[in-house]
């Protein structure tokens, strides 16, 4: 499953190496999640688009950086209909902590997803959140251990794939989460037709994500006819280029509700 790496973007390989090196918590989390499931159920009965908004303050393809108080953006996502929510805990690549990711949990009531780039079973002990991002491509223990490691400890495994070999492993380990990326971490590039094709090849009772590059509510009714049960968008919601010289920019709220609203609302 591990590529090597010189098939990577040099800041994945950056992102990586520090990830490798990254301890993970002295003592095994026992976490008593909220459903992720259940919250897309709700968004749908609610006429929402199933949103996970991600507070993302920077990243390798972002120029700028938001430095509001992550709780305030969480809250303003959860106001604007976010189902849920990701949280970054990366900090050399994406601006992110793992206490962005307590304070936030412990501010909302919708689950939260940590996003980060875990490659070891201790690495899920750094902090509790109620859906963990397991990379297929990245994790150096076996997949399926890592899966059932991350169960055990009571967190819901979302598994991020690219490609149809990867969609196959992560069904193979057990993944009934799964979220394709349609940005190639090799690369950096974004293309959503990658959603498209990897969705028929996943069985109906999968819950599956489309992440990265929805920019417009016409990107998310795409990705949702192609068979989303729930979207994953960071920076059209964070809007980190849009940002002042204070660090603080864009209605966080009103970016959500563009994409919560996409099939209610007539917008382009
Ligand atoms: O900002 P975007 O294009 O809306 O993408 C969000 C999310 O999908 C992206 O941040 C992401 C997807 N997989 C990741 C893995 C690690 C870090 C970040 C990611």
């Amino acid at each position: 499953m591990n590529t090597t790496s010189d098939d990577l973007a040099p800041a994945v390989r950056s992102i990586l190496e520090s990830a490798a090196e990254r301890p993970g918590g002295d003592e095994r989390v026992a976490v008593s999640a909220r459903s992720l499931s259940e919250a897309f159920a709700a968004a749908e009965a609610d006429g929402r688009v199933p949103v996970i908004a991600e507070v993302k303050p920077t990243s390798p393809t972002t120029d700028g950086a938001r430095e509001d108080d992550p709780v305030e953006l969480a809250e303003a996502m959860v106001a604007g209909g976010a189902a849920a929510l990701s949280v970054l805990t990366e900090p050399d690549h994406f601006g992110g902590s793992v206490e962005n990711l307590e304070r936030i949990r412990e501010a909302v009531d919708v689950p939260v997803l940590r996003k980060d780039f875990l490659v070891r079973e201790d690495q899920l002990d750094a902090v509790e959140a109620d859906v963990v991002l397991l990379i297929a491509r990245f994790v150096e223990d076996d997949l399926a251990d890592l899966v059932a490691a991350a169960r055990d400890r009571g967190f819901q495994p979302l598994v991020e794939v690219h490609t149809r070999e990867e969609l196959a492993a992560a069904l193979a380990a057990g993944a009934d989460l799964v979220g394709v990326n349609n940005r190639d971490l090799g690369q950096l590039e974004v293309d959503l037709a990658t959603f498209e094709r990897l969705a028929p090849e996943a069985p109906d009772d999968v819950t599956l994500i489309a992440e990265s590059g929805i920019t417009t509510p016409a990107d998310a009714r795409r990705m949702r006819e192609a068979g989303a049960d729930g979207l994953l968008i960071g920076s059209a919601i964070m809007d980190a280029e849009g940002v002042d010289d204070a660090g603080t920019g864009g209605d966080v709220s009103a970016n959500t509700r563009r994409f919560t609203s996409a099939e209610t609302e007539d917008e382009v």
